[in-house]
């Protein structure tokens, strides 16, 4: 066996959404900040393309490298690959990021509760796990600010028509579409449809919007969440929905920036306050348990922090490998899976 690099992963998924976490192998990259780590990922390409490309990844797969923080509340930072960007904040990754390191034996595990503080590129996350048997069993992130961008917006999309939406923020950016206006049950059949059209809304609310975050340089929507209806007892709102990840794949998860996003429309619109949970449920019929923490003012605008729950698991451990001779050091994508 030879190889030119040798990257050691212990893999995981939070509630259905694969999140690899990169152990070593790899030194951190340069930048004065995790943001600008983040940055240099994703114009160098080179990482992302080795794990995120096949043979060894897959339209499926992200990824997350562990640096050493730059914040010294912080006990760890990670940079998130997903298939199409780099982004600020990522909830199924932060609960595969949290698992891992707990789990594996990265940070010291207290039980019946661990909490720590981890950096995100989009700032820092406070974490508590509820521990039990040496296991990780239950994460609850605290997110980054989150809010309104624009509600009740109309687009155009070919073939489709007009749509009303909204657009949000919360980790990462999103249009949002009711699944009834488009049809959708929200069921695992409709897969590759939900994926196709999902990436077609988010072009056109790309073209038609934008997006401009007031603090971070992300001037774009990454995704295209298609809501189902809400169903309230008591103080507890339930909702399916699905998140289309570019160029065409669903969230196995119920998405937490989607859900943090979700939540920021749903305050705005005076559909949850601040007493309420929300409960949002993914295709595969996985949950998220979240809540509206708190109220800010985010440079003019009013911003939730939002608190999203799940569970990961640990799903193995691998080491990839570059034999010298290997002709795609970089890997390929062909659009049999990766397009949209
Ligand atoms: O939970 C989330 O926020 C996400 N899952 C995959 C895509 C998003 O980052």
């Amino acid at each position: 066996m030879r190889s030119s690099k040798t990257i050691h992963v212990i893999s995981a998924h939070a509630e259905g959404e694969v999140g690899d976490v990169i152990v070593g192998g790899v030194t951190p990259p340069p930048g004065e900040t995790v943001w600008d780590q983040r940055t240099h990922i994703a114009e160098d390409q080179t990482l992302r393309d080795f794990m995120l490309n096949e043979p060894r990844g897959g339209v499926f797969r992200h990824v997350n490298l562990l640096v050493p923080p730059k914040n010294p509340e912080a006990a760890a930072a990670f940079i998130i690959m997903e298939p199409e960007d780099t982004p600020p904040m990522s909830g199924s990754n932060s609960i595969c990021v949290s698992t891992v390191l707990l789990d594996s034996g990265i940070l010291p595990m207290h039980e019946p509760e661990t909490r720590l503080t981890l950096e995100a590129p989009g700032g820092l996350v406070r974490v508590r796990a509820e521990c039990r048997n040496g296991k990780a069993e239950r994460i609850y992130v605290q997110n980054v600010p989150s809010f309104v961008d624009k509600l009740d917006a109309r687009i155009e999309v070919e073939g489709i028509g007009t749509l009303r939406v909204d657009t949000a923020f919360g980790g990462d950016s999103f249009v949002i579409v009711d699944a009834a206006d488009l049809g959708f049950d929200l069921t695992p059949d409709e897969g590759a449809d939900l994926a196709r059209t999902g990436a077609r809304i988010t072009d056109a609310a790309n073209e038609q919007l934008g997006f401009n975050h007031p603090t971070k340089d992300w001037n774009h929507i990454s995704f295209c969440q298609i809501a189902g209806p809400l169903n309230r007892q008591g103080d507890i709102l339930t909702g399916r929905n699905t998140v289309a990840i570019k160029p065409g794949k669903l969230d196995r998860s119920p998405c937490g920036t989607g859900a943090s996003a979700r939540m920021a429309v749903l305050l705005a619109k005076g559909q949850m306050s601040m007493n309420d949970r929300y409960h949002a449920r993914s295709v595969i019929d996985s949950e998220f348990r979240c809540r509206i923490v708190d109220q800010l003012d985010l440079n003019g605008r009013m911003a939730i922090t939002p608190e999203i729950s799940g569970r990961g698991w640990i799903t193995g451990t691998h080491q990839h490998m570059l034999d010298p001779e290997d002709p795609w050091p970089g890997g390929y994508r062909l659009s049999d899976t990766w397009g949209a």
